[in-house]
């Protein structure tokens, strides 16, 4: 059932350091400890500060989100923790010691080879294709929300912005857009506020774009697009100026050293209209023939 939550107990949550702030109030690292003897699970814990932008309906929508998704490519949920009676809570996953990909990108990037790319683009593009079979459109795809397990596995997290789509309709439409990621967006969101699984397939496209440029600050997708948009413009004309670029068929250019076909598959994913993006289980497929040609490539 949805609400049959694990309940943990607070007083058995050790706080050790904080891990970041995240869009409804900051995540830090714990152990939880019932023995007491510091054998327990290190978890990540997101405590709920209730504000303007966000309630506590809001972050039992997230609780609810998580706690049912079961995929390899997505970051487990542990359990809830209520504390002053049920008046703040905090949402506990497991702990991913390589943090997110931003930093692993940044510290790795030499040692951090096409097919290893490819690898991570397919794990992500899995845990998409797992979302879609719930109806649930993430909305906040990008590489800050991808979290790194291992060298070999990343697992999508941040379900802070997550929906699920009705059953009789294609696409979710958002009333009041908070702090909009434009610059993830696809044009009938910034233009529309409507959020599809193929919305979420042009996010996926800049998170492409995020992992072929190792996440480098001079290459992320917001400074290139405000290059493109030229810096004088500023506060809501943003948007406007970013969607004329979009219709012109402006698009972020290929990252340093990109590989053709991974190009190609962004600007697949870039689409302007959202029926002629690709969807997850073809963009899967289409990686995992380039990872199959660059294996041959390799033995050359
Ligand atoms: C606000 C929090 N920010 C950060 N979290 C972590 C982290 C390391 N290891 C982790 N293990 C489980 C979790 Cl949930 C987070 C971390 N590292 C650096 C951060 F800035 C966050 O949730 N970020 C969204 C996402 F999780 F998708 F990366």
């Amino acid at each position: 059932a949805q609400h049959d939550q694990t309940l943990l107990e607070e007083r058995h949550l050790r706080y050790i350091s904080p891990l970041g702030k995240g869009n409804f109030g900051c995540v830090e690292l714990c152990r939880y400890d019932p023995l007491g003897d510091n054998t327990g699970e290190l978890v990540a814990v997101k405590k709920l500060q209730p504000n303007k932008q966000s309630t506590l309906e809001d972050f039992q929508k997230e609780v609810n989100t998580l706690s049912v998704l079961y995929c390899d490519y997505i970051v487990k949920y542990r359990g809830v923790c209520y504390s002053m009676g049920r008046l703040s809570m905090s949402l506990v996953m497991e702990y991913l010691p390589y943090g997110s990909l931003i930093g692993y990108l940044e510290n790795n990037r030499h040692n951090i080879n096409t097919r290893k790319m490819l690898l991570f683009a397919s794990q992500i593009c899995k845990g998409m294709e797992y979302l879609q079979t719930l109806r649930y459109v993430h909305r906040d795809l990008a590489a800050r929300n991808i979290l790194v397990a291992s060298e070999s596995l990343v697992k999508i997290a941040d379900f802070g912005l997550t929906k699920v789509i009705p059953c009789n309709k294609e696409y979710y439409r958002v009333t009041q857009p908070g702090e909009s990621p434009i610059f993830w967006y696809a044009p009938e969101s910034i233009s529309e506020s409507r959020f599809s699984h193929k919305s979420d397939v042009w996010s996926f496209g800049v998170v492409l774009h995020e992992l072929f440029s190792y996440c480098d600050v001079n290459y992320n997708p917001k400074r290139l697009y405000m290059q493109m948009i030229g810096h004088s413009v500023q506060g809501t004309t943003v948007s406007m100026h970013l969607t004329d670029m979009l219709k012109n068929e402006r698009r972020l250019p290929a990252p340093p050293n990109c590989p053709p076909k991974v190009f190609s598959l962004m600007k697949q994913c870039w689409a302007y209209s959202f029926d002629e993006r690709p969807c997850f289980s073809n963009l899967g497929d289409q990686i995992e023939t380039i990872m199959q040609d660059e294996r041959e490539n390799l033995k050359g």
